[in-house]
């Protein structure tokens, strides 16, 4: 296959070194020292690993991992986590991606994944192979010395704290008491941990929350970085099963000596840390951004997946020009999910049901913004009453 002189084929387990630093390079980073290639090769799963190939060099590389994402209601999908995706800068805007990508999502459909998903290094880049932002996260930074925490803020059980050594047993057991039901939570297996380990390097600690049973409930892996004069705790990750847990961990974070400001990355939009804060103002918000992409393989199957919310069905055609087989009329309604051939009352891409898909955007939203187009008016609040999750969706897993 190829669009203009390339050729892709699923990659030998010898040549998975020379894609990962392709991939490293193609993101303007060094190649991998033994060690670090020690640390990711097990992420990379033989039959995933996708090669493009131009007058027989490998020139473009994606791959997916197996993994399982939390639909609303509570299914965990089987889903293709896309990642490790480059392309030579000497290589590029000739096609090698849109051949790896019809590949890659081939395979998901052959392997009977509905959904694919991804994080995404531009927001340029997937929506044309009808990929959509299915979730956001936020950073925010704490003045340490002005931002405490309420007394009536939930309490209770210790942290204690770890090196990464000491922390690698039970991480993974514990990231799977936390939060599994949200929309958008994904599994880590060792592998993840593994590979993780490498991106993040040396410097990281881990706070472990136990609580009153002595049961871990709760971690976060945070490190200390200097940036002209001031000091700041980076909270890369903070996963917890419970709000007493998420407290005591913040607690925790915001009374370690020497450190000016804390800031907590890839945090879900709906974490109540204003609401904990004796200071509101304390917490701010420095950015909202992408969390999880995810493309509906097969719309049909994908939908049937998640429980939707009370009311009339409502009939949405979807537009699918990557994957034809899509395309077309589907009823959608608390009883269930069938294609059928009535007029549509909301038409829309493939992305933008992406969008709606766990719940992060509404259909009234999506109206204004351009991306519905909505023939009947009246179906527009019905759709937003419909595909309305209990809980905001958040990933916060980076792959
Ligand atoms: C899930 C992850 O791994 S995210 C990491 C993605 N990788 C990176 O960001 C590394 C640096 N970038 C790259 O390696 C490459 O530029 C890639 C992989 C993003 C794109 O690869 P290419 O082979 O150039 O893409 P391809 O030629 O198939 O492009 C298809 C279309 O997308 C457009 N496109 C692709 N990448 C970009 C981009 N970064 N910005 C804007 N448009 C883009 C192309 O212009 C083209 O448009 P057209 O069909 O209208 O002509």
């Amino acid at each position: 296959m190829g669009v203009t002189g390339h050729q892709v084929r699923p990659l030998a387990e010898s040549e998975f070194r020379e894609a990962h630093d392709l991939f490293r390079r193609a993101l303007l980073l060094r190649s991998s020292k033994d060690e670090e290639w020690e640390q990711s090769v097990g992420r990379y799963e033989p039959g995933r690993v996708l090669g493009a190939f131009v007058d027989g060099a490998l020139a473009g590389t994606a791959m997916a991992t197996t993994n399982v994402v939390a639909v609303p209601g509570g299914r965990r999908l089987p889903v293709g986590a896309v990642t490790g995706v480059g392309v030579r800068a000497d290589r590029t805007r000739r096609g090698l991606l849109t051949s790896l990508m019809r590949a890659q999502l081939d395979d998901a459909r052959r392997r009977g994944e509905a959904v694919a998903m991804l994080h995404a290094s531009e927001a340029v880049i997937y929506e044309r192979f009808g990929y959509g932002v299915a979730s956001r996260s936020r950073t925010v930074e704490l003045d340490r010395r002005r931002a405490a925490l309420r007394a009536s803020a939930p309490v209770g059980g210790q942290v204690r704290v770890l090196d990464q050594d000491e922390a690698a047993p039970i991480l993974s057991a514990l990231y799977q008491r936390c939060d599994q039901d949200r929309p958008g939570q994904i599994g880590r297996d060792d592998a993840w941990w593994a590979g993780q380990r490498s991106w993040l390097g040396d410097g990281v600690m881990v706070a472990v929350h136990t609580d009153g049973d002595g049961l871990d409930d709760g971690f976060a892996l945070y490190e200390a970085k200097n940036d002209k004069d001031v000091s700041s705790l980076q909270v890369h990750d903070l996963k917890t099963a419970n709000a007493a847990a998420a407290t005591q961990l913040w607690r925790f974070l915001l009374g370690v000596d020497l450190v000016d400001r804390v800031v907590g990355r890839n945090r879900p939009l709906d974490e109540p840390l204003e609401w904990w804060l004796t200071d509101r103002r304390q917490c701010q918000v420095t950015g909202v951004g992408d969390d999880l992409w995810l493309r509906l393989v097969d719309v049909l199957e994908a939908l049937r997946a998640r429980t939707f919310g009370p009311g009339d069905p409502v009939v949405i055609e979807v537009r699918d020009e990557f994957l034809p087989h899509n395309d077309g009329r589907y009823q959608v309604g608390p009883d269930g999910v069938d294609r059928c051939s009535d007029e549509p009352q909301l038409v829309l891409e493939v992305a933008v049901l992406a969008a709606l898909y766990l719940g992060d955007q509404t259909a009234s939203g999506l109206v204004a913004g351009g991306r519905i187009e909505a023939r009947d008016p009246a179906a527009v609040a019905a759709a937003d009453r419909l595909f309305a999750a209990a809980e905001t969706p958040w990933c916060g897993t980076n792959f």
